[in-house]
Parts: C-alpha cells; sequence; structure tokens
C-alpha cells in the first residue's frame, strides 16, 4: 500500500549563472553562458523525491501570482503530485535562489523567500483534511515556524507521524521538537539543535540522546558521502553510502528524505531496508548536475539496485572460479588448512568433491566454528588444530589485499583463528574475487579484536588516535561477538600509515586480543575471473 505523505515546505526557482569569476563591487562582467532557471527549494524537492519514488504525496507551499509559480505547478502536476492544497498570494513573488557557480566549483547563493515566507498557520489549518489523514507529514525550515507548528499539531491530533529536517540549521522552538517523531538533521545541524559536534558513530549516538530527551523517538543523521545513522531508543546503526562519482550534492539530503519517507513502516522496523534504499536513490541524485531534474524514480532505484545485484553474481562467480581452481592443484597426503568465510566455504566444497571423487588421503584444520561445521557435514577428516605442529597448505579468502600481498581479513569475525592456523602453515594461498586487489590498504576498514573487558579502553585509544573506531554489530542489532566470545571493532587505516609500525602498536594495547592486518602472509594470491590470475610474493619480501 503506497503510503500518503503531505510535505509542507517551500518552493523556489533556482536561477543559476555560470560565471568566470566575482565581480568587484562596481564592476560589470561579460558572461558567456546562463543556465536556464529550474526548480528547487527543500520542501519542493522532497514532494518530487516522494512522488517519483510512488508515494501519494499532496505540497502545501505557497506561490506567488505569476509566471514562476505556474511553471512550478505545471512540474509538480507531471509528476503526479497532489496540487489542490497550494496557496497562492499577490503579496509576494514565487521563491527564488541566485546562484552563482564560478569556475572552481564554488558558489554564492542569494535566497529571496518571496512566498514561501507567507506561508501561514492560518494556511495550514485550511488544509487540516488531508493533513489528517496521511500517513506522514514532513517539513522543513524554509517557511515560517508557526505554519510547521500548525502541521504538527493538526498531525500529532491525528496520530500522523512527523518528520521534521531541521534544514537550513537554526535553532528550534521546545514545542515543535516535541511535535516532531523522526528529526533527520546532517551533520551541522545536529550540532546547531543539540551542541553535540558529530565527528564519530559515539558523537552520533550522544546527539541522539540529546533528542530523545526532547520527545523525539527515530534520529536520522545524515553524513554525505559517508552514509547515514540512525537511531531509536531500541536500535541503532550505521549504513555507508554507495561509493559514486559525485557531480553536484545539490538536493542529496532531500531526495535522502524523501525516498525514506516513501519506504519507511509506520512502526519504524524496516528502517535500515529503506535507508538502503533512500542511500540508493540519493547516490543517484549526486550523479547528475542539478536539483529537481537529478532526483531517481522508483523504477530507475529499482534498476540501479539490479544492476548491483548483477554485479555481485559475477563477484560470487569469481569467488567460485578461484575457489575451484586452488581445489584442481592441492597435492595429495597434506594437512589442509580451511579458511573462514564465503569465498573458503567454495573452497571447502570443491576439495571436499575431489576428495571425493579421486580417494584423496588429506586430513584438515577449520579456522572457525562456522568452517569446522560446513566440513562436518561433509564428512570430511578434521584435526584438532592443538594436536599438530605445522599445515601443509591453507586456503583462505581475504577482505581487501594490496600490491605487495599484504591483506586485511577478518571481517566474517575469525582473525584469531586464522592468523594462528596462517602463521603455522608451509604455504598460505588466498583466493579472491577481482574487487578485492588494491594498491594499498590506506583508507580501509581494519577489524581489531578486544576482549569485552576493557573494550571501551580500547575505543577510546583507537578514537583519540584518530582511528574512526566503530564496534561491530549484527544485522539484527546484537553487537558481533567472535568465536572466542570477543568483540570486533573496526577502523581505518589512516592515509601513508607504517603497515607494520600500525601492527605493532595495535597488539601493545592492553584488551586488543589480535587484528586483522596480514603482513607477509599470503604467499600466492589467486584471483578468480574467466582467466583465473595467480600473483606469487616476490622473493625480497619473503
Ligand atoms: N558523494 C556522495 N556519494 C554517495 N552518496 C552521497 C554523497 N553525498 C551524499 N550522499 C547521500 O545523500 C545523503 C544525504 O547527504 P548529506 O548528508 O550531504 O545531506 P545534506 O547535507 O542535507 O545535503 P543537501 O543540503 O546538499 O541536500 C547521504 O546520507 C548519502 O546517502
Amino acid at each position: 500500500m503506497e503510503k500518503k505523505i503531505v510535505v509542507v515546505g517551500s518552493t523556489n526557482v533556482d536561477k543559476v549563472l555560470n560565471v568566470p569569476k566575482y565581480a568587484l563591487p562596481g564592476e560589470t562582467l561579460a558572461i558567456d553562458s546562463y543556465q536556464q532557471a529550474h526548480g528547487g527549494g527543500k520542501g519542493a524537492n522532497q514532494a518530487i523525491t516522494a512522488a517519483r519514488s510512488g508515494a501519494v504525496t499532496t505540497f502545501i507551499t505557497k506561490l506567488g501570482n505569476d509566471e514562476d509559480g505556474q511553471a512550478m505547478v505545471a512540474g509538480f502536476a507531471r509528476d503526479q503530485i497532489n496540487v489542490d492544497h497550494l496557496v497562492t498570494t499577490d503579496q509576494a513573488q514565487t521563491g527564488q535562489a541566485y546562484i552563482t557557480v564560478y569556475q572552481s566549483g564554488q558558489n554564492s547563493i542569494y535566497v529571496y523567500g518571496g512566498a514561501n515566507m507567507e506561508l501561514t498557520a492560518a494556511d495550514v489549518n485550511a488544509q487540516a483534511d488531508v493533513i489528517a489523514q496521511a500517513d506522514r507529514v514532513i517539513a522543513q525550515l524554509e517557511i515560517p515556524l508557526p505554519a510547521i507548528l500548525a502541521a504538527f499539531r493538526i498531525a500529532k491530533q491525528h496520530g500522523v507521524q512527523t518528520i521534521l529536517n531541521p534544514a537550513p540549521a537554526r535553532e528550534l522552538p521546545a514545542e515543535l521538537l516535541r511535535l516532531t517523531d523522526v528529526i533527520t538533521p546532517n551533520e551541522t545541524e545536529a550540532q546547531t539543535l543539540t551542541g553535540i559536534e558529530v565527528t564519530d558513530e559515539v558523537s552520533m549516538l550522544d546527539n541522539a540522546m540529546a533528542f530523545f530527551s526532547l520527545g523525539i523517538t527515530m534520529v536520522i543523521i545524515t553524513v554525505g558521502a559517508k552514509g547515514a545513522f540512525y537511531a531509536t531508543p531500541q536500535a541503532h546503526g550505521f549504513i555507508p553510502a554507495f561509493k559514486v562519482k559525485a557531480i553536484d550534492t545539490t538536493a542529496a539530503g532531500d531526495t535522502f528524505i524523501g525516498a525514506l519517507a516513501t519506504q519507511l513502516d509506520l512502526d519504524n522496523h524496516n528502517i535500515e531496508d529503506a535507508m538502503l534504499y533512500a542511500n540508493r536513490a540519493s547516490s543517484l541524485t549526486v550523479q547528475t548536475a542539478g536539483a529537481q531534474n537529478s532526483i531517481p524514480t522508483r523504477d530507475q532505484i529499482v534498476a540501479a539496485n539490479q544492476k548491483r545485484t548483477h554485479s555481485k553474481e559475477r563477484i560470487e562467480r569469481e569467488k567460485q572460479q578461484a575457489a575451484q581452481s586452488v581445489a584442481a592443484w592441492i597435492p595429495d597426503h597434506i594437512v589442509l588448512g580451511l579458511g573462514s568465510g564465503t569465498t573458503a566455504a567454495y573452497f571447502v566444497q570443491a576439495i571436499h568433491d575431489r576428495i571425493e571423487a579421486e580417494h584423496l588421503d588429506i586430513e584438515c584444520v577449520a579456522t572457525s566454528v562456522g568452517t569446522q561445521q560446513l566440513a562436518e557435514q561433509l564428512g570430511m577428516r578434521m584435526l584438532d588444530v592443538n594436536t599438530i605442529d605445522t599445515v601443509d597448505i591453507t586456503v583462505d579468502g581475504a577482505d581487501v589485499v594490496d600490491d605487495h600481498l599484504d591483506g586485511i581479513k577478518g571481517g566474517g569475525a575469525a582473525l584469531l583463528f586464522e592468523k594462528l592456523v596462517a602463521n603455522m602453515s608451509n604455504r598460505n594461498i588466498w583466493i579472491v574475487d577481482s574487487s578485492k586487489p588494491r594498491k594499498s590498504l590506506a583508507g580501509q576498514m581494519l577489524p581489531v579484536e578486544v576482549i569485552p573487558f576493557g573494550g571501551m579502553g580500547v575505543f577510546r585509544y583507537l578514537r583519540d588516535h584518530g582511528y574512526q573506531p566503530a564496534f561491530c554489530f549484527r544485522d539484527n542489532g546484537d553487537i558481533l561477538a567472535t568465536d572466542s566470545g570477543n568483540y570486533l571493532i573496526d577502523i581505518t587505516i589512516p592515509k601513508g600509515a607504517d603497515l607494520p609500525d600500525l601492527a605493532a602498536n595495535l597488539k601493545k594495547q592492553t584488551g586488543v586480543v589480535e587484528h586483522g592486518l596480514f603482513l607477509n602472509v599470503c604467499d600466492e594470491l589467486v584471483i578468480g575471473g574467466d582467466e583465473v590470475q595467480v600473483i606469487k610474493r616476490k622473493a625480497t619480501s619473503v
């Protein structure tokens, strides 16, 4: 059932001039390109996003009785927005934003609020029926506060969910915050309202707590290309943005909010799926210049997700190709280490099939409870790691691997046992798909396994040393525990980091059990593909 959404907010016509440089006071500059006016305003952008994602959308906004206003209404109608509740005025012109974009990409914006600033509580009260019948009402701060308060009071009286996008940032009356169910600031807007700077997930949670104390029940903080954070009093999480080449981020936030509002169930239980959809929607908006023209339709968002599904299928195929090609080389009469994770699972299946078909004499050691169970189910001959001194060959996956065959492992929470077995192995072969090799490990997430007691101490150390730590959680919101019952903290490897130093420093911290940097471990990297590639460690670095 499509959501019924009412957006109460601004409409602007953006008039953009591309200019070679700033004109000084009194100076006249000739310019050679004039970009036509196009639709903007946070309210209009969010209403258009909601409508393009299939919501039954009503837009309450105030326009001047002018050509700009008429052009905007025609555009709303083309997007199937219900325009029966628009208000017009003779007292002001339709809102306008004058934007000069310099060659450097910087811009200056002058906003004439115009008719937007004339939207009154009485105008909104006159539309009470449509608000009362909605599933949710969304407002932003480009219209006068009394109009927003009026909309939210009606919504509350009728059990309609309220979403406040507190943009542009400003202080807000306590009543408006009390009437708000869901608040969706970006980093700076959150800080303006709570006074707490957003630097990492912990500070986002602190922000959320501050909003909860004001009566808000869901907080979503968008952090640009990094993604978005959500918190309710029961759960919280961070949903990373899709990595895309951003050309123009105008309306990214508006697209996120409009799209989220169409997907989020009223009990909020599907928040992560709704945020994934919203991330996908805004990742499409930022790849095209402009505001409203770049807002995608539901079909475009679904198609972009399918493209991703196809590339996921290709990745699975490559993992299998790498696993099968290595399984075909494994010599007979050896002790074989079995890695952990999805790629290693393909290998376990492939080597099992060969052992059966060729009656090979291969005994195995597992690197995780999951792999042990899989191998036992298949009836493979398993050894207890404590009963042997060496492993002949270990075949494992990797999260990422660099040009020197140093890598990161452990995203699947098995890094400690994987490292123990790797260190006992005469030969370590890593099998990966083509998305895993990188020039360097800088900027990559590195899991650090910590004991639960004292984990916060390590977390603070990592935070104070600029590693941007974040505890790892399961999909259901529970903290992720490794096979040994420890916790994992993800950190980001800084640019230019000396990896052996970083590895040594991490090991020195009390409470750190192990980390996922595997330096000088991999002897051969096997990359899946229609032609499987094999890269051997250079003799000098062994
Ligand atoms: N460069 C980017 N690459 C991919 N996704 C992005 C990028 N920038 C923004 N997004 C997506 O858009 C969402 C909102 O972005 P952001 O936090 O910048 O909002 P905002 O500051 O309100 O933006 P604006 O005011 O420009 O509309 C992010 O959570 C993310 O999903």
